[in-house]
């Protein structure tokens, strides 16, 4: 068969050579085991590497980013394992901290923005008290703490001092999401997990975004997890991508060979269904039929009745994970197929990209 030649892999978490944090067999049910909405999922996250995780609405992103932190929304139940790599070589079992060791883990380990700052913020607070708030609540010294909020707002181009004497909607959209984000890394920590951080800003402030999140990951050494349902974006910032499907993780590469030489035939019509200035629309094709709801996840493997190459393997068995390049996973029968039989439209994404017309970051 055409995929003899590649390695078969049987284990999930992908290879990593610094992992910070590990997920191992990932599962959320919100019905006590009969569906999943998030469903064995693995994934190692490279130290100091901007991983982006994409798919349909629905298909379990936003799962897939509390479960790094044991932040599933009740009354969902999340197992599997969870492990962090703290810098001083020890590893923090997530899943097995305290409520109390939990909160500490979830500022100053990893932290998590979601999309809409308005409802993270308290709006009779001033964004100082925010601050400030939070220093105490972890016994920071509050000083030090504020001098670093300062230096936080100041990069990511505010004025620190009016900012923190604003109460929420004083500020415009793009600002609140950039104070959110200098409050998610007062407390300094190592990852940073962003669940569609942009997705109610208009594009041009979602791409200043974008760059100073660019500017902050290499001044801060900051380990990032950026999930989107909008490709373009986060291929513009990722070093790697991850693909979901139906729950699961169906695709996991290098961010160029995602782009230029995917063998999942999902990620290939994902990539062919993205608005792209370069590709002629009439090029652009919808992908044709939907995901399926948790309770409806197929047999074998989840996109086979949608997939064009689907053949009775499929609808039998659920793929592994092929290594289908270096550092490029696929979880796909038919990889091969997929490559020489589904051709792409999409260009791959430059790398300035990130810093075109973001001249006014306010
Ligand atoms: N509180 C809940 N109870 C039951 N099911 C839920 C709950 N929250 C989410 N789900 C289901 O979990 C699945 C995955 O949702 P999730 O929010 O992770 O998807 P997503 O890919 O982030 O989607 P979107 O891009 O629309 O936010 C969906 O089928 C959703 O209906």
């Amino acid at each position: 068969m055409a995929h003899e030649a590649a390695t078969r892999r049987d284990d999930d978490p992908m290879d990593a050579t610094d992992p910070i944090i590990e997920m191992r067999n990932a599962r959320v049910t919100y019905d006590d085991g009969e569906t999943f909405v998030l469903d064995d999922v693995s994934m190692a996250v490279e130290r100091n590497e901007v991983v982006g995780v994409v798919g349909e609405s629905g298909s379990g992103k936003s799962m897939f980013a509390s479960a790094m932190l044991d932040a599933i929304p009740d009354p969902g139940r999340l197992s599997g394992e969870i492990l962090y790599h703290k810098d001083d070589g020890t590893t923090i079992d997530v899943l097995e901290l305290s409520p109390e060791e939990l909160r500490k883990f979830r500022w100053e380990e990893v932290a998590m923005v979601f999309q809409g700052a308005m409802s993270s913020f308290n709006p009779t607070m001033k964004v100082g008290g925010h601050f400030e708030e939070t220093l105490k609540a972890h016994d920071a010294d509050v000083i030090e703490g504020m001098a670093r909020a300062e230096e936080l707002l100041a990069d990511l181009y505010l004025d620190p001092e009016r900012v923190l004497d604003s109460y929420p909607h004083e500020l415009s959209g793009g600002m609140q999401q950039r104070a959110l984000i200098a409050l998610s890394l007062v407390l300094e920590p190592n990852v940073l997990v962003m669940d569609e951080p942009t997705a109610a800003l208009d594009l041009l402030m979602q791409r200043s975004i974008l760059m100073l999140l660019q500017e902050l990951q290499e001044k801060y050494d900051l380990t990032m997890v950026f999930i989107t349902h909008d490709l373009p974006l986060v291929a513009a910032l990722a070093d790697r991508m991850a693909v979901m499907y139906a729950f699961d993780l169906i695709e996991v590469a290098p961010r160029d060979q995602l782009i230029g030489d995917s063998g999942h035939p999902y990620t290939r019509a994902l990539l062919n269904s993205t608005p792209n200035l370069d590709a002629p629309l009439e090029e652009m094709r919808a992908i044709e039929g939907q995901s399926p709801a948790p309770i409806n996840v197929p047999s074998g493997c989840s996109y086979a009745p949608r997939c064009p190459l689907a053949t009775e393997e499929c609808r039998e068995v659920d793929p592994e994970f092929y290594e289908t390049g270096v550092g490029h996973s696929t979880a796909c029968h038919h990889w091969e197929r997929a490559r020489e039989t589904i051709d792409l439209n999409f260009e791959a994404v430059e790398d300035d990209a990130v810093g075109a017309d973001t001249e006014d970051h306010a």
